[in-house]
């Protein structure tokens, strides 16, 4: 007669992302965060005998995660949450001996704009790439389109979506304060060199973050992500006279009210997400200017 071993089982759950703002007046904190959480447990019977008697499903614990973040009032650190949420499972569940709880921590860093702190603007620390695509053909046309791809922004409110069409598929609710969230593709070609390609790219990149975030205090209200995208677009054309059409493309990286187990949302924690993502995208030229292609 064989005989077995079960000398290891734990489980939990992977990835829960979630984003959590503490609202101090105008002024907002906010952290991404990917946790992870596994528990140690006396459920030999589950695997044994096919016995689920008081184990702590993997998707209460995922709920947790939620909720312990919704429960820690002032901002914290992730060492701070993991301890917290560790302690929950132990203290709460008897047949669970020990909790192991992983948190990532995404790079999101308050903007300073104009050397003032925004009060809820934030860009991924280091991400966004500065791009250039050259052609140059035996006529001597020299083409420059300058830009950059990956510059992650977020604010945390002074965003909505409000007044689109509504049928039986429809279930989005209209919303007038919500988080915007965009990885940032850009290009912009130049009809002629401008005086100096760094000086321009920094205007350009400042248009962006003008027109997505607003001033440091209070910023400005965005009705839609593609409404934001044009002004982007045009502070471009406007700060740098040279550019004349310009390509953005922009993720609506989607984080969703969270409420896990019917506790009052209070625009504080979200449910992070990245697919699926919204994806608006559009060409702005000068008037009568051709639009040039993505590259
Ligand atoms: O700014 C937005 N634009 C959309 O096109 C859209 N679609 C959607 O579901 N949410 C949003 N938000």
């Amino acid at each position: 007669m064989a005989s077995y071993a079960l000398p290891l089982h734990h489980h939990g759950k992977s990835k829960v992302r979630l984003g959590r703002v503490w609202r101090d007046g105008n002024v907002h904190h906010m952290v991404e965060w990917d946790v992870y959480t596994m528990i140690d447990s006396d459920m030999e019977h589950a695997f044994l005998n096919g016995d689920n008697t008081g184990m702590t499903a993997t998707d209460t614990q995922k709920n947790t995660v939620y909720v312990i973040a919704q429960r820690m009032a002032q901002k914290c650190t992730i060492e701070q949450y993991a301890i917290a949420l560790a302690q929950h499972f132990v203290r709460t569940y008897p047949l669970v001996s020990k909790a192991k709880i992983y948190v990532e921590q995404k790079p999101w860093t308050r903007v300073q704009q104009t050397g003032a702190p925004h009060d809820h603007g934030f860009a991924l620390q280091g991400t966004e790439l500065r791009t250039v695509y050259v052609t140059y053909d035996k006529a001597g046309t020299l083409d420059v389109t300058a830009g950059l791809k990956d510059l992650s922004l977020l604010k945390t409110t002074q965003s909505g979506y409000e007044g689109f069409l509504r049928d039986q598929f429809t279930v989005l609710p209209e919303v007038n304060d919500r988080i915007m969230a965009s990885t940032v593709t850009c290009t912009w070609k130049y009809s002629a060199p401008p005086p100096c390609y760094d000086a321009a790219y920094a205007a350009a990149k400042q248009g962006l973050l003008d027109a997505f975030l607003g001033p440091a205090r209070g910023g400005v209200y965005s009705p839609s992500v593609q409404y934001t995208l044009y002004n982007m677009a045009k502070n471009i054309l406007d700060r740098v006279p040279q550019s004349e059409s310009i390509f953005l493309n922009m993720p609506n990286l989607h984080f969703i009210p969270c409420n896990p187990v019917g506790s009052t949302f209070n625009n504080d924690v979200y449910v992070a997400t990245s697919e699926p993502h919204g994806n608006i995208e559009a060409v702005i030229t000068r008037q009568g200017i051709a639009p040039h292609c993505k590259l």
